[in-house]
């Protein structure tokens, strides 16, 4: 079983600080990295497989560090986001290179085994262009875990694959994080996170913006102020009796028609509404979200 510890890790690029001072601990099991595009989780990734050397802070894997350390590569396996550029290869040549760089002793066996058990032995043979977004993720994933690592990384692994195939990655990945693998995978889906982390690390902007189950980052993310717009028969008079209650944090008059009101207390507010308006013979005509997306969720837990 692995741990890999990040100890106030940055890195920049010229003057774009790609990772800003990030410290976490990733344990054996599934955790997911999350953060919307750009937040600096691929930079992440090759800092944590020893690719990329950290500007600043470190990167320990069972407390050694990960950059030019090759006894650390052999407990590491990365399944890159990009696709892979050697259509003109089997599935099997494709891993079985993977075995020989490695160096086993069994190259050919350890290759069998993995096929089998990412589930493709059969399409094995055909050339990787053949393959579907589901299969290319799988046979990846059985070069990256070819010489058996402790510590398995994906980035993005369900960018573009059908549903299908993403129950069954999921499952796969479920087994090895069950078996004591240490698996990290990078997705800036919450609900993707969810199915499959036990464990989440938020990321935004480079920086480290939360941790936990994915009760406690659920609950971050609906507890945040949330903006609604409002349309009722009377703006004015609701406007009125919106700004008395605790749980409205700001009410603003549309320039059109309706309200823009900041609620801090989701819950409070939905029980709250209907009855404030009833009470004071208001009618509601309209009430939705206006600030739903994951970027302004992302946003508010960095600016915590
Ligand atoms: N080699 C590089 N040179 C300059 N800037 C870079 C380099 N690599 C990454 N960056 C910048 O660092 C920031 C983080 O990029 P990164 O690719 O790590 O984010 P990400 O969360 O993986 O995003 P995505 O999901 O879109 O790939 C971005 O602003 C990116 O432009």
């Amino acid at each position: 079983m692995s741990t890999l510890v990040l100890d106030s890790v940055s890195r920049w690029f010229g003057n774009v600080v790609a990772v800003n001072d990030v410290s976490l601990t990733i344990s054996p099991g599934v955790t997911g990295l999350l953060g919307p595009n750009g937040a600096g989780k691929t930079t992440l990734m090759a800092l944590m497989t020893g690719f990329l050397a950290p500007s600043a802070g470190t990167v320990l894997l069972d407390g050694q560090p990960v950059w030019r350390h090759t006894e650390a590569y052999r407990q590491i396996g990365l399944v890159p986001e990009r696709e892979l550029s050697f259509g003109y290869l089997t599935g099997r040549q494709f891993v079985r290179a993977n075995a020989d760089l490695h160096g086993l002793d069994d190259a050919g066996a350890a290759t069998e085994r993995i096929l089998g058990v990412v589930d493709m032995v059969e399409p094995a043979s055909r050339n990787l262009d053949t393959y579907s977004k589901g299969m290319r993720q799988r046979v990846k994933i059985a070069a990256a875990l070819v010489h058996d690592p402790a510590l398995l990384l994906l980035d993005e692994p369900f960018n573009g694959v059908d549903p299908r195939q993403r129950m069954h990655l999921m499952d796969l990945l479920r087994r090895l994080g069950d078996e004591g693998r240490t698996v990290l995978f990078s997705s800036h889906i919450l609900e993707e996170v969810e199915r499959l982390a036990r464990h989440i690390e938020v990321v935004v902007s480079g920086r480290h913006a939360a941790s936990g189950d994915f009760g406690a980052i659920r609950r971050l993310m609906t507890d945040r102020p949330v903006q609604y717009a409002v349309t009722s028969s009377d703006d004015r008079a609701l406007a009125t009796v919106l700004i008395a209650q605790p749980s409205v944090r700001a009410v603003r008059l549309r320039p059109d028609s309706g309200l823009d009101v900041e609620v801090a207390d989701l819950g409070s507010f939905a029980v709250g509404l209907p009855q404030w308006a009833r009470a004071h013979g208001l009618t509601l005509l309209d009430l939705s979200p206006s600030d739903e997306s994951l970027e302004s969720v992302f946003a508010y837990l960095v600016n915590r």
